[in-house]
């Protein structure tokens, strides 16, 4: 099949504009969270996979951090059990962590090993449970209806400390790592952890260049439904508190925000339901959500 020569020529100039990028993020580590509401589509996930492969094959060091509430809540569903969230965080009970280590170590993690693996590239999927890597405790919420109350969400956690070293080990050696956002406490429990907050503080401990949250919404979205293609830490507080910015939208943003102040490069919520949004947000000019800057 011959080649219409102007069409080459722009596929030429498109690959041309990636090299500034890859120059300048090569050896660099990119924290990738890939959110279980963008993992729903199999050409979708096809290139988010081959993506990856890409930018670690041009030499870049990307880490997936992946969520699964969608996929955690199906499982729930079989099991009788309906999913309940508190200020984007799920109420976690034994039961619930059982199903939530299943899925998210286990179908959800295996599944992204593979589809990169299938891809050229060569995965290998995590628990924080390995090496104890991702420490965690119990984390409370506060109640906002009785001020000063916290409410007990169960086996829910924050990260305390993250040993990158498992991690490092993993890019110096061409591997992939794809980790599920589980920690682990002082006495081995086990704790569900939002794979936002995982990504965001593993890019911190990595002294990544930058965090990319894939999501399932063109990027923070303004009262109107509007695209807000860049945010401040002031203009964050304010989004917060008028209700524009709610649900699983902001422990995602929360994130981004510490992460910019405690010096990753840049944090960006982008739209995983574009194809090769990945490629877009970083080999060109092209951005494809919200920049998060720290002001
Ligand atoms: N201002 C906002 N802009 C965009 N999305 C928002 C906003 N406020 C709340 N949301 C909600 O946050 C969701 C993204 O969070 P979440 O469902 O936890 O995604 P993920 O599974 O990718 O982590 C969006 O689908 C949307 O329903
Ligand atoms: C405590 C908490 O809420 N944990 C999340 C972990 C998975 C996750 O974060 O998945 P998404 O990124 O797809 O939302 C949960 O149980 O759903």
């Amino acid at each position: 099949m011959s080649l219409n020569p102007s069409t080459a020529i722009e596929k030429a100039q498109v690959l041309s504009e990636a090299l500034p990028y890859i120059q300048r993020f090569f050896d660099k580590t990119i924290v990738i969270k890939y959110g279980g509401n963008a993992m729903t589509d199999e050409k979708l996930k096809q290139g988010f996979a081959r993506d990856v492969v890409l930018l670690k094959t041009v030499g870049m060091n990307p880490v997936v951090v992946h969520g699964g509430g969608p996929q955690i809540n199906d499982l729930l569903k079989r099991v009788g059990k309906q999913g309940e969230f508190i200020q984007g965080m799920r109420v976690t009970d034994r039961e619930t962590m059982d199903v939530v280590e299943m899925v998210l170590g286990g179908l959800v993690n295996k599944e992204i090993v593979n589809l990169i693996n299938q891809n050229g590239g060569k995965a290998v999927g995590l628990t924080g449970k390995d090496g104890g890597f991702i420490r965690a405790r119990k984390m409370m919420v506060k109640n906002v209806d009785k001020p000063g109350e916290n409410i007990d969400i169960g086996h829910v956690g924050e990260v305390t400390e993250i040993f990158p070293e498992l991690v490092s080990l993993l890019d110096s050696r061409d591997f992939i790592p794809v980790i599920a956002p589980i920690g682990v406490g002082e006495h081995g429990e086990a704790y569900n952890i939002n794979a936002d907050l995982v990504a965001g503080k593993l890019a911190e401990t990595l002294k990544a260049e930058k965090l990319i949250l894939l999501t399932n919404t063109a990027g923070v979205l303004d009262k109107e439904g509007k695209l807000l293609t860049g945010l401040t830490a002031a203009r964050v507080d304010e989004l917060i508190a008028n209700g524009t910015i709610s649900g699983g939208m902001i422990p995602k943003i929360s994130t981004a925000l510490d992460a910019v102040k405690n010096g990753v490069k840049s944090s960006h919520i982008i739209d995983g339901r574009v194809e090769h949004a990945l490629l877009l947000e970083i080999l060109t000019d092209q951005g494809v959500g919200t920049l998060i800057r720290a002001n």
